[in-house]
């Protein structure tokens, strides 16, 4: 049995994985925070970390959906109560990402911008397709799209992808998200990232390799909300337990 905290349980995917648990036997969600404290789900909910530290919730592992200005505060209740944490929030700024870094030092922290088995996939077969076309002279565009509830922009996932791809690369391509104010032709080392915002689209990535006479294009759509749900539960599940460290779903896909 994994005993969760769910940070941001009443949120859009706060409320999907509260209900994915309530079906499944391996895991119990024992306390939720979130500024509305209203108790959908049964559990009970506090409105800041601290909340459930007083109230004594013991718990094996804290999975987060909710905004980026929410984490520092959650990554110190983890440091303190050595639990692990999935942080699945996107839009942090480098200062946050440098404190998920630092609370790995103290308990196990899986982040992932990305919690879906297809995207996780799809890393590894745009690096692959990066080292042979950039060769060849193809162009790298992402385009992103989102529906029109998402605050950050680039969508994390995008960043994820470009980041990625130049861990693959020998060199560093530069990221151009408006090319609006410029008037010069596309240099070759960049990667542009384009973020499309609208209705209730749940998730598309596009991935465009732009070349001579022949585009490859490797494209990822999500259907629903429930494969991220999916995605941060089984994380869970993985990080009970686990020593401190920095954990991502490549461990958890294996
Ligand atoms: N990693 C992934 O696979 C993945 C998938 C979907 C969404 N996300 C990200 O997860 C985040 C949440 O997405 P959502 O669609 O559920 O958003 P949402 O706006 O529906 O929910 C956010 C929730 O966080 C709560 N919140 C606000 N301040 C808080 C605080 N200080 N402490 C705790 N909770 C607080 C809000 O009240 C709300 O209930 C976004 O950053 C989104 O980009 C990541
Ligand atoms: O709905 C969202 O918000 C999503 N956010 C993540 C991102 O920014 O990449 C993952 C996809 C859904």
């Amino acid at each position: 049995m994994t005993n969760i905290i769910m940070h941001g349980c009443n949120g859009k995917m706060g409320h999907v994985i509260s209900r994915l648990a309530a079906a499944d036997p391996d895991v119990r969600i024992v306390a939720g925070i979130d500024p509305n404290t209203t108790a959908a789900f049964g559990y009970p909910v506090y409105p800041t970390p601290q909340d459930c530290a007083q109230a004594g919730v013991q718990a094996d592992v804290v999975i987060d959906f909710s905004i980026a200005k929410a984490v520092p505060a959650l990554l110190a209740f983890a440091a303190q109560t050595r639990i692990p944490v999935v942080v699945c929030t996107t839009g942090l700024d480098q200062a946050q990402i440098q404190l998920v870094q630092d609370t790995a030092k103290d308990t196990a922290v899986l982040f992932s911008a990305n919690m879906s088995l297809g995207v996780n996939l799809l890393v590894n077969l745009v690096q692959k397709a990066a080292g042979v076309l950039t060769g060849a002279g193809f162009d790298i565009e992402i385009v992103e799209k989102h529906h029109n509830q998402k605050v950050d922009a680039p969508s994390g996932t995008a960043l994820y992808i470009a980041d990625s791809i130049n861990q693959a690369l020998p060199e560093h391509y530069a990221y151009a998200y408006d090319r609006s104010k410029e008037r010069a032709k596309r240099p070759v080392k960049e990667i542009g990232i384009h973020a499309v915002r609208g209705g209730t689209i749940v998730g598309e990535h596009d991935v465009i390799f732009a070349g001579q006479d022949e585009i490859l294009q490797i494209s990822h759509t999500a259907l629903s909300k429930d494969i991220f749900a999916v995605g941060a539960v089984n994380a869970a599940k993985f990080l009970n337990g686990k020593a401190a460290g920095l954990y991502n779903m490549g461990h958890v896909i294996g």
